[in-house]
């Protein structure tokens, strides 16, 4: 369970998170919306212990979230993060050195059911497929928690419509919760099973 308690945030002069309480249990899909600049990114990365709040507290069961987070949470961050002169088998072997918990048979799973070959460069790919492989190494992970930041931006809507059902597959939902902050509600809608809306930091 993730427990967000009187939580703002401030970069220097701007809120950008105002005093938010929420609570989010396991199991669930749960989506985060709101208008560009409500505080999505902002909540999703302290979540992910990337950045502490300027007030309040997070919890995930039951502990409070620091640094050391990121053993219980795979975090997709919005930004292009791959080495441009990997191989895909060289991302997926490098982030099985990064992480115990890298299932490097299900990130090989993933890539022959979406029809990825292993051997090309990132450099090479496009970004449909940049975002695909972010998402396998993301989900890879055997983690209790993932949290995903925009993961379908940029994208046309049916290798949307494809990679949000290529994700639900591979989500383990008696043991993981998926969080992803998106402004594709109508597409994600079906598969969510609870929504935040976000508002002005709120
Ligand atoms: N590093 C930063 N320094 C200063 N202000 C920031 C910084 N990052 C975000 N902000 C501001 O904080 C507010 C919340 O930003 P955030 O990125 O969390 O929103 P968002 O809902 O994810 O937006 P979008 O949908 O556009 O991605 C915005 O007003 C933004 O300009």
């Amino acid at each position: 369970m993730i427990q967000i308690d009187n939580v703002s945030k401030r970069y220097s002069l701007r809120k950008a998170l105002d005093n938010c309480t929420v609570t989010i249990n396991k199991g669930k899909i749960i989506g985060i919306i709101g208008e560009n600049g409500s505080g999505k990114t902002t909540l999703v990365k302290i979540l992910a212990g990337l950045m502490k709040p300027s007030k309040g507290v997070v919890r995930i069961d039951e502990k409070l979230v620091n640094r050391h987070i990121g053993e219980r949470v795979a975090f997709l961050s919005d930004r292009e993060y791959f080495y441009d002169y990997f191989s895909i088998e060289q991302v997926i072997h490098f982030y099985g050195t990064q992480f115990p918990d890298f299932n490097r048979e299900k990130a090989i799973e993933m890539l022959s059911l979406m029809k990825i070959d292993q051997t090309r460069k990132i450099s090479h790919l496009s970004k449909g497929n940049k975002t695909r492989i972010k998402i396998i190494v993301t989900l890879a992970r055997e983690v209790p928690y993932i949290i995903v930041d925009e993961p379908f931006s940029g994208l046309d809507p049916l290798v949307r419509k494809t990679i949000i059902n290529g994700m639900l597959q591979f989500v383990d939902l008696d043991k993981q919760t998926l969080i992803m902050t998106t402004h594709e509600l109508a597409e994600v809608e079906a598969i969510l099973d609870e929504v935040l809306l976000m508002k002005q930091g709120k």
